[in-house]
């Protein structure tokens, strides 16, 4: 419950207007025990605007998973720096959430259990009013009646779909999702990525994804960034203009492969456009 202590929270004056972390021409360098450096990151510069989903792609091992352990707060850059405004400004690691690829649930506990688990860790009681909020968001994601069931009696995406209700229990400023659906069949990946939108429609938080998926950061964000192999450089930062609420039938719109098309460019250039992929 430490994970915040190697990196101090800047002042939230240090960030520009509607931002609500700034990374600043990070860098990550990792020394290796038999291959010399891996310089893993160079040069990335990022506002990450409140309110917002944005989604990071790029190339396997281009530093994607490292932004987001930078972000929250389990690695330390090795040059630029990262201001981080109230994201940090909530007791212990509550200001950040993450949801994983696998949805981790602790297997002796309920799925009301899990949801309320972080409440347990930081205040060591859980309250009527707790309990409440725990049911609302297992409302939210669709698991309403699922409450006293036990993981194991839960399908994976029901089991992600109750990891993300947990990571929404303590009010995070931030919520980061590494793959949140990359372990998931492609039907209930789609159900899940509308669902999430329409979370998001609903509580407005402001969500950083990494996907490997370009159809899904483009369904998902309101801005996509892309990174270049490794040293992740940002190579290209797109607005995706394309109303909301997104569906099913989003996919199909013009500007979606436009859209779509250039993120392509961007990771493997020229090539994209001969590519299947
Ligand atoms: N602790 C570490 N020690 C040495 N090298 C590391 C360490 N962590 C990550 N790396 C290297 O840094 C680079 C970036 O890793 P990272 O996991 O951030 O990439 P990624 O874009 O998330 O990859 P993927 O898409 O495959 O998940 C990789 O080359 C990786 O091997």
């Amino acid at each position: 419950m430490e994970r915040h202590e190697d990196i101090s929270p800047a002042p939230a004056a240090g960030l520009s207007a509607g931002n609500l972390i700034e990374l600043s021409h990070v860098g990550m360098t990792f020394e290796t025990l038999k291959g010399g450096p891996v310089v893993a990151l160079q040069d990335f510069s990022l506002g990450i605007k409140k309110g917002e989903i944005i989604s990071l792609v790029g190339p396997s091992g281009c530093g994607k998973s490292t932004i987001l352990r930078m972000l929250a707060g389990l690695q330390k850059p090795t040059t630029g720096s990262i201001t981080f405004g109230e994201a940090h400004a909530k007791k212990g690691f509550a200001g950040i959430a993450i949801v994983f690829q696998r949805p981790t649930l602790l297997p002796w506990l309920t799925i009301m259990g899990n949801v309320l688990y972080p409440v347990r860790v930081l205040n060591n009681r859980v309250t009527p009013a707790d309990k409440a909020r725990a049911q609302e968001l297992l409302e939210m994601v669709g698991l309403a009646d699922m409450a006293e069931r036990m993981p194991n009696e839960l399908s994976g995406g029901m089991q992600q779909r109750a990891s993300i209700a947990r990571s929404l229990i303590l009010d995070p400023k931030l919520l980061l999702m590494d793959e949140p659906f990359g372990a998931l069949d492609a039907l209930t990946r789609e159900d899940l990525q509308l669902d999430l939108l329409k979370i998001h429609a609903q509580t407005q938080k402001t969500i950083l994804v990494v996907t490997h998926s370009i159809n899904e950061a483009v369904l998902l964000s309101d801005r996509v960034a892309v990174m270049s192999a490794r040293p992740g450089r940002m190579k290209d930062l797109l607005s995706i203009d394309i109303e909301k609420p997104r569906t099913h039938e989003t996919p199909t719109h013009a500007r979606f492969g436009e859209y779509a098309l250039r993120i392509r460019e961007g990771i493997y250039g020229d090539r994209a456009k001969g590519d299947s992929k």
